[in-house]
């Protein structure tokens, strides 16, 4: 019997040269078209966190197929964060670099409030500049990062050294290129 850990390892698929040449993009839209596995992994991500946290939050375009799914699961609100432009109402912003090249990622700045307990998810942690952009945009509105949920993280890249103090869970972790 495989362990979920094992099955997800199984169903990734790796592109090389995506989206620049010499990045190996680690493609997870296999897991999510394996229904059974799709929702295994929910699972596993909505046990940790029932009752611990009062929203969830996902970051464009993969962090919302998990987090909106995982909110539904939570029985929680969703709150998009978006590539810059898209939302339309006041945001609140930050820029960072990525694996391949830099983004900037908005919040509408009455998304959460003092107190709250937000769960951040993403499909991939690479460099971290996304989740910790994430993280630092939920504090900046006065809430609570509870912790930072993801399906792969590409230890190589060393994210996890830019969330330093933070709860980080992920399924899959991947050593090298
Ligand atoms: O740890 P980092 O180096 O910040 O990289 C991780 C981020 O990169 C990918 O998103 P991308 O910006 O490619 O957007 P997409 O979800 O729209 O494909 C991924 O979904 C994470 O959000
Ligand atoms: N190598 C990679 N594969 C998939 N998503 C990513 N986000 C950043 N780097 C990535």
């Amino acid at each position: 019997m495989s362990t979920l850990t094992e099955r997800v390892t199984a169903t990734l698929r790796d592109i090389p040269d995506f989206p620049a040449t010499g990045v190996v993009f680690k493609d997870i839209t296999p897991v999510l078209a394996d229904g059974q596995l799709f929702a295994d992994v929910l699972g596993d991500m909505a046990q940790r966190w029932r009752g611990q946290v009062d929203v969830v939050t996902g970051i464009e375009a993969r962090g919302f197929v998990f987090g909106a799914a995982l909110a539904l699961e939570l029985g929680t609100g969703f709150v998009p964060i978006r590539k810059a432009g898209k939302l339309p109402g006041p945001t609140v912003a930050l820029s960072y670099d990525l694996e391949y090249g830099s983004a900037t990622i908005e919040v509408h700045d009455d998304s959460f409030h003092p107190g709250q307990r937000v769960l951040v998810v993403d499909d991939v942690l690479a460099t971290g500049g996304t989740a910790e952009a994430a993280c630092r945009l939920v504090e900046q509105l006065g809430a609570t990062v509870v912790a930072f949920e993801t399906l792969v993280e590409l230890a190589f890249l060393h994210g996890r050294d830019r969330l330093t103090g933070r709860d980080v869970r992920t399924l899959v972790v991947v050593d090298g290129e």
